[in-house]
């Protein structure tokens, strides 16, 4: 809802819709109703609008979209024109963040004023859709159009103060001032002055005769970042008109630009998206603890384990989050690199002023160098990031488990191994748990967490609690071979060589994947990380080429059929761009260049298999690249390991470049149709059978088809929970 009040001669309008004052229908009612309250009444003459609790209104009700309701007037566009058309002056109070909706709001006002901490911004595009309450009319106005483009097509949220260097803001109430008290005497001391050029309806967007310079310039940067998405370039065309067309028109040009939008398959794997994000911090693990429920720990002191890249990584992650850091080494050489390396990052984190100096200082003071387990026992968190070995693991646990304190959470950050049987080296299973950063760790934002068999309530409730103080996007999963990523990624890895085998080059493959939204493609990333790694991981499950006994047929290990391109290229030494060769070749910089030798490889080892390649269509080396990942996920589902659909998305989002704009595996396969998906992974089963697993198809997946058809996503858990109790 909304609240009236009068302070003498100003009427206040305050949004009351907690927690973020979004712009629900109830209020677009209320707003409407009070505007003419306020405009009605003679003793009334001035209006200030404004947000009660945490922040102005931060936009749309997004729970809205998608349902009629969201078209229900009052719409906010007009409650925008009857702000600018009050004959009283209308002042927004801005305080926390005016977002989206909110800020078109304050566009409609005839004056802004911010408290200095606030932040302004019209982030509509992160959900696929445009800012369609006449922002991309009204911003070009007041801040031009270059920076109306890059404010719109890329929706970041701005400090009021650079918000107020543009003329967005008319003035800026410093921290701990009273935002509503100064908009009141602002207001006061504008009325009377002439509100004609106050609406911003009436002005002209000041470079407007710069329109297609500018719009080539944005297209091209966008197209650049954002990856095949088609609300920025819409943004952009539909800002344009605010150029070229009267007020009227553009804003007809703004509602078209919405409708398209709006029904696209991108605003609504955006909103899930946006609820996604949110969703992942309401953990849940069955049977043992949920979010609810469960009580973190206070963790005052990490030590991390291991100082190569992730450690390091890790540290500073931990650094950061205002933690007092072991770091522990116990070879001093190694010992001195890593602290070196994070005393450096902290020092150019500074400089680019990411951190403040006090900030710096307390980072720096708070690193404490380790060269013996003995000096960590009264840590309350230990994170281990040493090579992935499981006898090295269970080895260090062992001795954790010796000298840490009772209490202490052992955490591994192993990116595969089993949490249970890492556990099992210690007499505190209940107190060991997984915590896989990726790599780099201080800079990614994903955290996948494991809990074990005999995982604690308080250790599971306790490593969420870090993820979430470190600010990352913290996912909770079951314990299994790789997790959810790794786990569904290795077969992403192995359909990929075997399209090499038949069809197509490295560099084929990979332009399928940037052309539907990835930022590199799955050769360019093995080369980016490193094609030992996946060497290593093959060494020490025995299936490498060099690992076979004479005579054992390349083809195949056992039953099942393998693809050895990928060990004769890190035999060649070809392990990717740290040596400037790997399935593409580097010439002194990081861009991929197709190599005749690599082809080479490819066509010499067809030859001796007899393989004549064969016309491959980019549709068919999408499916094989994502349907057996997304079938992997639906196993993962009905064994438990996630508990939603909604955490393997944000999971691949945030930890594998997942396009936003397609959801996830998940919801991609949702945006095709399950039915059709299992189609394509059906009929892949039947030409392969049992020699590739990968495409025997999820029981949950076919018997969702069978029973329901294409369910919505939300649904898909409390169904086949449903199913299972009856069964
Ligand atoms: C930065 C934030 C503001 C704050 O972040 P933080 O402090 O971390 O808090 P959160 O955890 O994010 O949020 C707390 C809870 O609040 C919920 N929330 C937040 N924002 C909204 C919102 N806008 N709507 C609903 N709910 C919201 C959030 O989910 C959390 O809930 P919970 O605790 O998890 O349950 C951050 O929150 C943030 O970034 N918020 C979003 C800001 C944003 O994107 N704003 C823009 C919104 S879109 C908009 O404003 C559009 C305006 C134009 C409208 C024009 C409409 C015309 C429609 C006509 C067309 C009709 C066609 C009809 C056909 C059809 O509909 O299909």
């Amino acid at each position: 809802m909304a609240l009236y009040s009068r302070e003498d001669d100003v009427a206040i309008i305050a949004v009351n819709n907690p927690p973020m004052n979004a712009l629900s229908h109830h209020v677009r009612k209320d707003l409407i109703k009070f505007l003419k309250v306020a405009e009605a009444d003679e003793n009334v003459t001035a209006i200030v609008l404004c947000g009660d609790g945490r922040t102005f209104p931060v936009g749309a009700d997004i729970k809205e979209f998608h349902k009629s309701v969201s078209a229900l007037g009052p719409t906010i566009i007009d409650i925008v024109h009857a702000l600018e058309k009050s004959s009283k002056p209308t002042v927004a109070a801005i305080h926390g963040s005016a977002l989206g909706g909110g800020l078109e709001l304050a566009l409609g006002c005839h004056y802004r004023i911010a408290m200095s901490t606030s932040k302004v911004g019209l982030p509509e595009v992160k959900l696929g859709i445009l800012p369609g309450a006449g922002g991309t009319q009204r911003l070009p106005r007041v801040i031009g159009l270059d920076n109306a483009m890059k404010w719109i097509a890329y929706g970041h949220h701005h400090p009021a103060g650079v918000g107020a260097s543009l003329g967005l803001i008319d003035r800026i109430v410093a921290k701990g001032g009273d935002i509503r008290r100064s908009a009141i005497l602002f207001a006061r001391s504008m009325v009377g002055k002439g509100l004609g050029q106050r609406r911003l309806s009436n002005v002209s967007v000041p470079d407007a005769s710069k329109v297609e310079e500018l719009m080539a310039k944005h297209l091209k940067e966008v197209g650049l970042r954002t990856r095949g998405a088609l609300a920025p370039v819409v943004c952009l065309q539909v800002i344009k008109s605010s150029a070229l067309l009267s007020y009227k028109d553009g804003l007809e040009s703004e509602r078209q630009g919405m409708m398209t939008l709006l029904a696209s398959s991108e605003s609504k794997a955006q909103i899930y998206s946006f609820f996604s994000e949110r969703q992942v911090s309401k953990w849940n693990a069955p049977g043992i603890a949920n979010h609810a429920t469960a009580k973190p720990m206070q963790v005052r002191s990490i030590a991390v384990v291991g100082l190569g890249t992730m450690g390091r990584g890790i540290a500073i992650s931990s650094l950061k989050a205002g933690k007092k850091t072991y770091v522990v080494e116990l070879n001093s050489k190694a010992l001195a690199a890593g602290v070196k390396y994070i005393r450096g990052y902290i020092e150019t984190m500074k400089k680019r002023a990411q951190i403040s100096e006090e900030q710096a200082a307390a980072m720096q003071s708070a690193i404490i160098p380790v060269s013996s387990y003995n000096g960590i026992a009264n840590v309350d968190l230990v994170i281990e990031a040493v090579f992935e070995n499981m006898k090295i693991k269970k080895e260090i646990f062992g001795k954790l488990d010796k000298v840490c304190k009772p209490s202490t959470i052992l955490a591994s950050n192993t990116s595969t191994l089993d949490i249970d049987e890492i556990a099992s080296a210690t007499k505190r299973p209940e107190k060991v748990a997984g915590m896989h950063f990726f790599a780099p760790a201080h800079i990614m934002l994903l955290l996948e967490n494991i809990y074990g068999r005999k995982s604690s309530a308080e250790t599971i409730a306790t490593i969420m609690d870090i993820g979430k103080q470190m600010k990352k996007i913290t996912v909770l999963v079951g314990n299994c071979v790789g997790f959810v990523g790794n786990r569904m990624y290795g077969y992403y890895t192995t359909e990929s060589v075997f399209i090499l085998e038949e069809a197509a080059y490295p560099e084929q493959v990979d332009k399928v994947l940037t052309d539907y939204g990835f930022a590199m493609g799955r050769f360019q990333v093995g080369d980016l990380s490193g094609n030992d790694i996946g060497y290593k991981i093959r060494t020490g499950l025995g299936i490498t080429h060099k690992q076979q006994p004479a005579g054992t047929p390349e083809r195949k290990r056992g039953v099942l059929r393998y693809c050895p391109l990928g060990d004769f290229l890190v035999e060649k030494g070809r392990l990717g761009l740290k040596v400037g060769k790997g399935w593409y070749k580097y010439e002194g910089s990081r861009t991929p260049i197709p190599d005749p030798e690599v082809r080479k490889i490819i066509d010499e080892y067809r030859t001796r298999h007899h393989i004549v390649p064969r016309d491959i269509s980019s549709e068919e080396v999408l499916q094989r690249m994502l349907y057996p990942l997304i079938n992997e996920g639906f196993k993962i589902l009905e064994e438990g390991i996630a508990a939603n659909p909604w955490d393997i998305d944000m999971i691949y989002q945030y930890g594998y470049a997942w396009p936003r704009h397609t959801g996830g595996p998940m919801y991609y396969a949702f945006t095709i149709g399950l039915p059709q998906v299992l189609k394509v992974i059906e009929e892949h089963w039947k030409a392969a059978g049992a020699s590739e697993p990968h495409w025997q198809p999820s029981t949950m997946l076919t018997w969702l088809v069978e029973n329901h058809g294409n369910p919505d996503i939300s649904q898909w858990m409390p169904l086949m929970q449903k199913h299972k109790s009856k069964t």
